[in-house]
């Protein structure tokens, strides 16, 4: 199997003053082509940051970061947001969405052309969605759940070869973060979806789920074994108290 995204060795530091805070140490990652991946880990362990610097959203202060044979870790600003434009899409936690364009046309905004086409395939997303009564109103008239669907539709838009999503469902409630995961995930079938997450129950149908502590991978587990180690560290941190 070929691997679509690889890191080696990537490190992100920042300095405050004498201060240095490792988000991130010597992560090497491989991540494959058209898989439902998911990164998990305890609050500060540098899954945000990692997902910046695979998006290229943030450049990392060592180390290098592959999209097959194209490496991005060092690029310049205008070739990062070109990458980020052509070839990935987002959803992040908050839903971003212009607020004087319509849900529709918020959605369009993610297509590389305006044409007939891209305004069905938007109409199709909209259906899968269950919000296709309110594409043609603005952000303000929809809910904080509705809203991050319309990201969803909109991040799918220009084909992305990854898209990238950072807490997707944190902001919607259990049916409408299950129907937003249903649909990433069923976008492997074309591409590779990354989602980072607090929540072990929106990953059960990930292919794989990679494990972030203290900045550094600790690798790779199943979605069966997440439930285990969410079991025992729920008892851990209750043993503690
Ligand atoms: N702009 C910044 N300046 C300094 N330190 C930062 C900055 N952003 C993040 N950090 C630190 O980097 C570490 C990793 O942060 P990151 O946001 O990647 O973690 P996370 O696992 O996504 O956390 P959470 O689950 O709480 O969102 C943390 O110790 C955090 O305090």
């Amino acid at each position: 199997m070929t691997d679509l995204l690889t890191t080696d060795k990537i490190s992100l530091v920042y300095t405050d003053g004498e201060r240095n805070t490792y988000a991130l140490r010597d992560v090497s990652i491989e991540i494959p082509d058209r898989k439902f991946i998911g990164i998990m880990g305890p609050s500060g362990s540098g899954k945000s940051s990692l997902l910046y610097i695979l998006s290229g959203l943030k450049r990392p202060t060592g180390g290098e970061v592959r999209l097959k044979d194209y490496a991005y870790g060092g690029r310049p600003d205008r070739e990062l947001v070109d990458l980020r434009r052509t070839r990935f899409g987002f959803v992040f936690q908050q839903p971003y969405l212009l607020v004087w364009q319509t849900a529709m046309e918020n959605v369009l905004m993610g297509a590389p052309e305006l044409h007939e086409e891209a305004r069905r395939k938007a109409q199709t997303y909209f259906d899968q969605l269950g919000i296709a009564r309110l594409q043609n109103k603005l952000p303000s008239q929809l809910s904080g759940g509705e809203k991050q669907r319309v990201c969803v539709a909109r991040a799918m838009m220009n084909d992305p070869e990854i898209i990238f999503a950072d807490e997707p469902t944190a902001s919607l409630d259990h049916t409408n973060g299950r129907l937003v995961i249903d649909l990433l995930s069923a976008y492997r079938e074309r591409g590779t979806v990354i989602v980072v997450t607090h929540d072990p129950e929106m990953l059960t149908g990930a292919d794989t789920v990679l494990m972030m502590r203290d900045g550094e991978s600790q690798g790779w587990v199943t979605p069966d074994q997440l439930a285990e180690v969410g079991a025992k560290s729920k008892t851990i941190s209750l043993g503690e108290r």
